[in-house]
């Protein structure tokens, strides 16, 4: 999909000093949009915790975007979790979700903000299918079952902001990251994604002299990573470069199996003992590498290797979480 507006679009970085809401700017994508926003000197952005602003409340979004009147809005404000979460709690991660996205949307669209990027999910692709994945796979084949509710609300998401786009002429634009981690990730022990759940894991095993942490699945599942601060830069660069109707996909190009990540995490841990792996729980969709060739011809590549961002990510882990 696509059209002649794919490169185009009004400049969003020759308007620093415009109003920019962040969307669940604590989280981890949303705290990587502040600190780049803020390096490239945005000095008028608009933040909401959830507690001051309940996104699922429709009558407090719209209140709040009738008061503030933000020029433009960055959706990083879900319902996020690993496998084990998503396959937990369906019913939160389908309704939350929807309920975001819907009234964060259009009380956007109504009170004239310029242009709205919506975050998804790689996990909204078939779960086979041909890798790396194009955009255009999107709805061709079923989904991955352990996250089949999040990726429907997912894809109501890149079909909103199309209907507005389509309908209202309003720049409604969607990237689709894959798997990501770095600084303030979520470092739950059952609910977080595989990286920080891990990172944890193996750093408590240290700390304890344990000779064995379990590891999850088969470790045969083959994952892409990408370092949240490339995900923060790619954003501002869909922001000022794309308005296109297509979704985009983010991705770093390089995947690594379960297991591989698991013996990474593990040496940048510094954990001696063994791995054993439980394959009562689930592995997941097999491969989801992303073709992110659409991107990369716009003219935006990302720069941190997965063992860079480990070790960045650890740093953070010991400076903010670790008791
Ligand atoms: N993490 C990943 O690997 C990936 C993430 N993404 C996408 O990136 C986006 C951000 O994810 P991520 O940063 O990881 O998630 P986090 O869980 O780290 O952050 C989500 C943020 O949303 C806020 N939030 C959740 N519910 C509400 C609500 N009802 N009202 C207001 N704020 C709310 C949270 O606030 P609070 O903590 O206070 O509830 C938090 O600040 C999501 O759209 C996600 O789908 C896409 C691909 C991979
Ligand atoms: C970003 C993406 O994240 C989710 O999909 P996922 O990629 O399957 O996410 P995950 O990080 O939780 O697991 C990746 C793999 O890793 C294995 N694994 C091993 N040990 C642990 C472990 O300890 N925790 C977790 N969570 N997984 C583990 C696990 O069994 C699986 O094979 C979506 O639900 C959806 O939210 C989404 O869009």
């Amino acid at each position: 999909m696509g059209g002649p507006n794919d490169a185009a679009g009004d400049s969003f970085l020759s308007e620093r000093s415009a109003k920019v809401f962040v969307a669940g700017h604590r989280g981890l994508v949303g705290s990587a949009i502040v600190r780049k926003l803020r390096d490239l000197g945005f000095a008028n952005l608009v933040l909401r915790t959830h507690a001051e602003l309940d996104l699922t409340r429709q009558s407090d979004v719209e209140d709040f975007f009738a008061s503030e009147k933000p020029r433009f809005v960055i959706l990083a404000a879900a319902k996020v979790g690993g496998i084990h979460a998503n396959n937990t709690y369906p019913a939160d991660f389908i309704a939350i979700n929807l309920q975001i996205q819907t009234n964060v949307i259009d009380s956007a669209h109504r009170h004239g903000v310029k242009k709205l990027l919506f975050l998804g999910s790689s996990c909204i692709y078939p779960k086979f299918a041909p890798q790396p994945i194009m955009e255009d796979a999107l709805l061709t084949a079923p989904l991955e079952p352990t996250n089949e509710w999040y990726a429907i609300a997912k894809i109501a998401g890149i079909k909103m902001c199309q209907a507005y786009r389509i309908q209202y002429s309003w720049d409604a634009i969607s990237g689709m990251p894959t798997n990501l981690y770095g600084p303030n990730d979520n470092f739950h022990p059952e609910n977080s994604h595989v990286l920080p759940a891990l990172m944890r894991r193996f750093h408590e095993a240290k700390v304890r002299g344990a000779k064995e942490v379990v590891v999850w699945g088969t470790g045969s599942p083959l994952r892409e990573f990408l370092h949240v601060d490339d995900l923060a830069d790619a954003v501002v660069f869909l922001m000022e470069k794309y308005s296109g109707l297509g979704h985009v996909n983010v991705g770093s190009g390089k995947e690594v199996t379960i297991k591989e990540l698991a013996e990474l995490v593990k040496e940048v841990v510094g954990f001696e003992g063994q791995l054993v792996w439980d394959s009562s729980k689930p592995d997941g969709t097999p491969r989801k590498l992303m073709d992110s060739s659409k991107l990369a011809n716009l003219g935006w590549t990302p720069k941190i290797s997965l063992k860079e961002g480990l070790r960045d990510t650890y740093k953070w882990y010991l400076e903010n979480v670790k008791q």
